[in-house]
């Protein structure tokens, strides 16, 4: 072992100086490539002053500037190349990689090792320094199979033999320790990682993702994928991983753009955002629910809290529109269409489309009128002499430069484009189709007064044709707490994407009338015809053996038979029984076991309480729309704590009804404990 040891260190002092030294070398190219390329750009410059004065200078002028567009193209690659090497050497110096494995393929006689890190680095592409954690093969080092094993490169299944499965220990050229792991034994690594004290920001578990975690990460089967895990097992972090595993399986296809997140606060998005930087990825979009909801409309202007999607969707393609279902566009005081012309004009559009191709149809005969009515005038020469009252400002506002139309195809040409300019406004109106009366619309096919801000946002989104197509994968955190419609507004929303959901059903604590199974969830797609497959995950890795143990007994026998143990049990939990008047003082002698280096947080039932208690107190009171602090203790309502974790948790039971409420009490208190993973205190307030 001692002599493992030993080799190991050198490979690591190494491959830490190859890394160093490419450093080094790709910061002198890249200067040096920057400045060859301003020199050959000033030199074409002169060589290359544009001589078009007959046939054969324009040729020679052409020539040449394409020879240089090529030239300035090459450094520009060249740039581009030294840049991803360089990026790549500064990722892994802190930690050039995490593990190794010795892979014996049938036809070849000896071994190869193959170290794995956060990306990959090579100075030669047939002899990889470090591979990619998110190649083919590494997925063995995540399948945790020794002996006779394959893996899936290229649809092909390669039969290998796996024979060492090594991790490390390490930062920097500096080796720390190495354990040689089979599925027999615990994986040490994970569990000195897991004694890590929190923090305020969310870190990758690339080293050491586990294999039912892994088989999330890489699933590219199902259109959906749902899983449904215990507090801490990992969702969040498999659906960063999974993020970062598709973009670069799909590097040539797939940009961060093309990927959204949903998160549940900007408090939590903030906790993950430095996960995909770190490993070397662009994050995707990342919003609320209610925040991609603003694209639609103002919840605020309605009050009905029932949706209907499902009523509306049957019934929205065979509408029939009539007159009220239209709103007059006028500009600038001028009628330009009336409800009785816009009926007019839909009832030519052909019966047998759907209502929503109606609709577009109708859209495109609004414009062309508009269009040709824009023609005409641009004839008249009283308003083609409005042109020569143009300043140049106004001038180059409208048409970019100062104009000096002579012929009269010029003058109508430059009429059309002022006209165009003026009637800018009310063409942006026909395309919005301000001239459909969403309400009325919503109104006639529910048949009431109060509307709801999703089922509004549904006629919008299927009339007005509003749907995100461009987006390729969707993930969703915190599942249970969106309502079936929710989910069926994204399904309609963002019709191309493949779906990664996450949540857990015991922590579905919004005070929603209608709570949503996973089975209910995984019908939705299937009717969908989205191919779905669920998955549970049961092992705790953020909290001690007694806090998971606790926290379980809130959801169900089920659950409590079938929980798995990563942490050692840990000090007991304390539950206390105290009247108000003693909570203060309860609470500084809890919090002074808290140590200072460490991240802990006193959760209360409603913020109000918070509010009080972070003044008397003088601790910093976390909202919703907070950052995280990076230590020492924070006060925030149950709602503001959802998916975030600490060391030191102090739960406050002050409302009886709050933890105690039939359907949402369990998973309150469920929620509430499995923020903690060192120590817990709970106290009911009689
Ligand atoms: N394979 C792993 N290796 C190292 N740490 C892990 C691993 N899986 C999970 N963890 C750690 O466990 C903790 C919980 O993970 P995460 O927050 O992703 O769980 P979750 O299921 O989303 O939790 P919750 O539903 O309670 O919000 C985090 O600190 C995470 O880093």
């Amino acid at each position: 072992m001692d002599n493992i040891f030993e080799l190991e260190k050198s490979h690591l002092s190494i491959t830490y100086q190859e890394l160093t030294d490419t450093l080094n070398s790709v910061q002198k190219l890249l200067s040096d490539n920057s400045n060859d390329a301003r020199k050959f750009k000033t030199q074409s410059g002169h060589d290359n002053a544009l001589n078009f004065d007959s046939y054969a200078d324009n040729l020679d002028t052409f020539a040449s500037m394409e020879t240089m567009n090529k030239q300035i193209d090459y450094f520009n690659s060249k740039q581009n190349q030294l840049e991803t090497i360089k990026e790549k050497a500064i990722q892994l110096l802190p930690n050039p990689y995490f593990a190794r494995i010795d892979i014996k393929y049938s036809d070849e006689p000896e071994v190869i090792p193959f170290y794995i890190g956060s990306t990959g680095f090579s100075k030669v592409p047939e002899d990889p320094l470090v591979i990619d954690w998110r190649s083919p093969i590494a997925d063995l080092y995540y399948n945790n199979q020794l002996g006779k094993t394959f893996y899936q490169a290229n649809k092909q299944k390669i039969s290998v033999e796996l024979i060492t499965r090594r991790q490390f220990l390490l930062h920097d050229n500096i080796l720390q320790d190495i354990f040689d792991t089979d599925v027999a034994i615990q994986d040490p690594l994970l569990v000195k990682t897991l004694q890590e004290n929190k923090n305020n920001q969310m870190s990758s578990i690339t080293a050491t993702i586990q294999k039912e975690q892994n088989l999330i990460i890489r699933d590219e089967d199902p259109s959906a994928l749902l899983v449904n895990g215990i507090a801490g097992s990992g969702k969040t972090s498999v659906v960063l991983q999974r993020i970062a595993y598709l973009l670069y399986r799909h590097r040539n296809s797939l940009i961060a753009e093309d990927v959204l997140l949903l998160t549940p606060n900007s408090l939590f998005t903030s906790y993950i955002n430095e996960v995909l930087p770190s490993l070397g990825e662009d994050t995707p979009s990342q919003m609320t629910f209610e925040k991609f909801m603003q694209n639609f409309g103002n919840r605020e202007n309605f009050k009905n809290k029932r949706s209907h999607l499902r009523i509306i969707n049957n019934k929205i393609n065979d509408l029939n529109l009539s007159i009220d279902d239209f709103c007059k566009l006028e500009f600038k005081q001028e009628s330009i269409f009336t409800n009785q012309q816009l009926l007019k004009l839909f009832n030519k559009t052909p019966k047998s489309l759907t209502l929503t191709k109606r609709i577009t149809a109708l859209t495109e005969l609004i414009l062309n009128i508009v269009t040709d009515k824009i023609r005409r005038l641009s004839l008249d020469p009283d308003i083609q002499a409005k042109l020569d009252d143009l300043t140049d400002g106004e001038q180059n506002n409208i048409f970019g430069k100062v104009i000096s139309p002579t012929s009269e195809l010029e003058i109508i040409q430059a009429t059309k484009k002022l006209l165009h300019w003026q009637y800018r406004n009310l063409i942006r109106q026909i395309k919005q189709k301000d001239w459909l009366n969403i309400p009325q619309i919503l109104n006639n096919i529910l048949g009431t007064e109060e509307e709801n801000f999703l089922d509004y946002c549904f006629v919008k989104l299927k009339l007005l044709n509003l749907s995100r197509r461009n987006l390729k994968f969707i993930m969703v955190d915190e599942v249970q707490d969106y309502t079936l419609d929710e989910l069926f507004f994204l399904i309609t929303a963002i019709p191309n994407a493949k779906w990664t959901l996450v949540g857990d059903e015991f922590q579905s604590i919004k005070n929603i009338k209608t709570s949503i199974t996973f089975n209910d969830l995984e019908d939705l797609f299937k009717q969908n015809q989205i191919s779905v497959k669920q998955i549970n995950l049961y092992t705790s890795y953020r909290s001690s053996g007694n806090i998971t143990r606790l926290f379980t007994k809130f959801g169900s026998k089920k659950l409590a038979n079938n929980i798995k143990i990563i942490q050692s049990n840990g000090s007991k939990p304390q539950e206390l029984s105290i009247t108000s008047n003693e909570l203060i003082h309860t609470l500084k002698r809890q919090l002074s076991q808290f140590k200072s280096n460490e991240l802990s947080a006193v959760i209360t039932t409603h913020s109000k309480k918070a509010e009080e208690l972070a003044s008397a107190l003088k601790i910093n009171l976390l909202k919703s729309n907070s950052t995280l602090p990076k230590s020492g203790t924070s006060i925030m309502p149950l709602i503001t704590a959802k998916g975030l974790e600490f060391d030191n948790v102090i739960v406050i039971n002050d409302d009886k009804l709050y933890y105690s409420d039939t359907r949402l009490g369990n998973n309150r208190m469920y929620t509430a404990l499995s923020r903690a993973s060192k120590k817990l205190f709970i106290n009911t307030i009689n």
